[in-house]
């Protein structure tokens, strides 16, 4: 096992296995706890129902781990919403979730309105895009956070499929998280999946965050609870093998821009203080309500056209939720 000196040992203390305990052991350790599994979902109408139905059946129904299956419909145009409430979820529309607050688009705002809707004590996250998986993902997340009071926060790592071979880690993850993490969070580097979508948190932890709106949520989540809490209130626990859909490039690109934008704002980069608006962005006043500012950045890339290469533009969301118990 490779024990990084970057990490300060962090892997080789933090690091388990998903079968490193029973469903038996976890459900004494669970108690009187309450665990919901959220699912953020925008157009996964192909694989929702998969994810509840399969999750439900093992841990809601055979073994009583699971309290609540929520699915947050973030603006889906397809059937995501009907498929995983004809699956047996409990599903909200991300921005009929306190309307008062406003509605941002991005995965991490049906992340954090997924607060005003559960009643976890602790909350596991899925992605909904799930393609090669299974449901001892829930428990394996689970482990740290029900039998170590210490931790706060468990992040799922896998065998990935990819273009360099099964450890690729994605191409943002190889190319933006990594990079960022060996530069300004060397305590981070014992993830070996930094932007896993799964991933389990303690309520109490999770209210205490900012949250981004969009794709920057997982890398931010780490950040902020080592700043908050100490590294060693993160966990990692090996999953064994996993595959989703792939994004295009050129959307990748957004999401590259999301996660480099709330570094920037981290490390007080000029134009990110909180308060100020992002540099090149434009800045839109958002319904009255309370941390309204919707921040955009401008992302130019280029697409081959009929007459040569074309420009196209792309408005990133880069704007943060303030910590949910603020708002209460
Ligand atoms: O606006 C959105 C976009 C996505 N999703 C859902 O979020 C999950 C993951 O989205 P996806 O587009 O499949 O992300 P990936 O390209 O796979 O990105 C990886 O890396 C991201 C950055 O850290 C993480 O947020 C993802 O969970 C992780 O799978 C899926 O269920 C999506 O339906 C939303 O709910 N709202
Ligand atoms: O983790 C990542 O880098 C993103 O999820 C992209 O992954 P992919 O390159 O496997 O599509």
């Amino acid at each position: 096992m490779v024990v990084d000196a970057a990490d300060g040992g962090w892997f080789a203390r933090n690091t388990s296995h998903w079968d490193d305990w029973s469903l038996d052991d976890l459900v004494a350790a669970k108690g009187s706890q309450r665990v919901s599994l959220v699912v953020p979902a925008r157009n996964e109408a192909g694989t929702v129902g998969d994810v509840v139905t399969r999750v439900r059946e093992a841990l809601v129904e055979t073994v009583a781990l699971v309290d609540e299956v929520v699915v947050i419909d973030s603006d889906s145009t397809d059937a995501t919403y009907d498929v995983a409430s004809d699956a047996g979820a409990v599903v909200h529309r991300s921005a009929e979730v306190r309307p008062d607050l406003g509605s941002r688009r991005g995965k991490g705002e049906a992340m954090w309105k997924s607060l005003f809707v559960t009643t976890g004590d602790v909350l596991v996250f899925m992605d909904a895009d799930l393609t090669e998986w299974d449901t001892h993902f829930v428990p394996g997340l689970l482990g740290p956070l029900l039998t170590r009071p210490d931790v706060a926060l468990v992040k799922g790592f896998y065998e990935r499929p990819g273009a360099e071979g099964p450890y690729d880690g994605g191409r943002v993850t190889e190319l933006v998280a990594r990079p960022l993490i060996a530069l300004e969070h060397p305590e981070l580097a014992g993830l070996v999946q930094p932007l896993a979508g799964e991933w389990a948190v303690r309520r109490s932890l999770l209210e205490a965050l900012s949250v981004p709106v969009g794709y920057a949520v997982e890398l931010a989540a780490l950040v902020d609870t080592a700043a908050l809490l100490g590294v060693d209130a993160i966990a990692q626990v090996d999953l064994g093998r996993r595959d989703h859909a792939h994004q295009a490039l050129l959307d990748l690109g957004a999401m590259a821009t999301q996660i480099l934008a709330a570094m920037a704002r981290r490390r007080g980069a000029a134009g990110f203080e909180t308060g100020a608006s992002a540099p090149s962005s434009t800045s839109r006043g958002g319904a009255g309500a309370p941390s309204s500012t919707s921040r955009a950045v401008t992302l130019r890339q280029y697409q081959p056209g009929p007459e040569g290469i074309t420009p196209v533009e792309r408005e990133v969301l880069v704007s943060e939720r303030p910590p949910a118990r603020t708002l209460v």
